[in-house]
């Protein structure tokens, strides 16, 4: 069991969605954690949730819209001033693009306006750096801390739309790069990979009655075994009470394998599938049939997981064979 009492945390975009399962979590283990998103009155609503859990963390609500450089500049500001200095942890969550994806994953990227860049990579990528620069430059005075980017595997598979995975492979190579500037102050970066998980916009997304039976059918497989929101939460609190945090930075960690490391559940008290497993790679490619007789313990070793992702050619597994050529 990790203790996060006395940790100063940042979770962007924490509102709803894997950032406010995120903070969540962090104040279960005794985090301080200032949450930003749009609209305060949501925010508030996560800090009241916090309360009714009588847990010994504390969430600080702020408004910051992370498309605003000066907002995201003041943001940073006032954790120093509030906190003597101290920030032991940046999460950089905050996604403005989720909707986008699902609406827009049918169409060619040339048919779409040139804004979904923007749209995709603006909050989710360039706001990502921004934070990391001005968290670095509190973190390295103390010698100390964590940087986590929320990634996925499309940031080495084609998913969705080209500018999400160019946003999750740059993230990824964020990660990497940043550590190694960081790594004489202690301080580690990671990319962490959350597997499908079932926030409130994917919930309504699977009740869409005007999905295609492919594309339904493939949602729910994917989801049918998801982490919770919180999941993740709980695989950063693990990440900051792992003492050899130095020898993983620049790494990208799926959050099932830090699971499997420290034998934990998702707060449902099950076990999310893990990416590397067989089983869910089948089913990725709609082998739906043939990945229920697979175990789900049947995994292939995070090297070779990789090189495949690296070698797989372009499929995504929410779209029909007829879309490619
Ligand atoms: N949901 C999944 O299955 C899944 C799986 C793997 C990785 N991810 C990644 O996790 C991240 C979060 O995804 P999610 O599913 O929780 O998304 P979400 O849309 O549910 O939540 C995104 C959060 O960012 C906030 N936000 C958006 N624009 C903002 C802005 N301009 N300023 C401040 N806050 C802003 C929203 O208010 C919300 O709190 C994304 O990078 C996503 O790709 C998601």
């Amino acid at each position: 069991m990790c203790s996060l009492e006395g940790k100063v945390c940042l979770v962007t975009g924490a509102s709803r969605g894997i950032g406010r399962g995120i903070a969540l979590q962090l104040t279960t283990y005794g985090a301080t954690c200032y949450i930003t998103g749009r609209n305060i009155e949501n925010l508030k609503l996560v800090e009241k949730e916090v309360k009714t859990r009588y847990v010994s963390g504390k969430c600080i609500p702020v408004e910051c819209d992370h498309s605003s450089d000066e907002s995201v500049k003041q943001l940073f500001e006032r954790i120093s001033a509030e906190q003597n200095g101290q920030l032991d942890l940046l999460v950089n969550n905050a996604y403005s693009a989720v909707k986008y994806l699902m609406d827009n994953h049918d169409k060619s990227f040339w048919d779409q306006s040139f804004d979904s860049w923007d749209t995709v990579n603006n909050v989710g990528l360039r706001n990502h750096y921004q934070c990391a620069v001005h968290a670095s430059r509190m973190m390295i005075k103390r010698r100390k801390g964590l940087i986590v980017n929320i990634s996925s595997v499309g940031g080495k598979l084609y998913f969705q739309i080209p500018p999400y995975g160019i946003g999750k492979a740059a993230k990824d190579r964020m990660a990497k790069d940043c550590a190694v500037d960081l790594a004489k102050y202690n301080v580690a970066f990671i990319s962490l990979w959350p597997g499908p998980v079932r926030t409130e916009i994917i919930g309504e997304s699977l009740d869409d009655k005007s999905l295609t039976e492919d594309r339904g059918r493939a949602l729910n497989w994917l989801f049918s075994r998801a982490e919770s929101p919180e999941y993740p939460g709980k695989c950063i609190a693990y990440l900051m009470s792992d003492k050899d945090i130095m020898k993983r930075t620049g790494q990208v960690i799926l959050t099932t394998d830090i699971g499997l490391e420290n034998d934990f559940k998702d707060v449902n008290g099950q076990d999310p599938l893990n990416c590397r497993s067989l089983k869910f790679m089948l089913g990725g490619m709609g082998m739906y049939t043939l990945s229920d007789y697979i175990p789900g313990w049947l995994r292939i070793p995070k090297g070779l997981y990789m090189m495949i992702l690296s070698l797989a050619k372009a499929r995504s597994p929410l779209k029909k064979k007829s879309d490619y050529a």
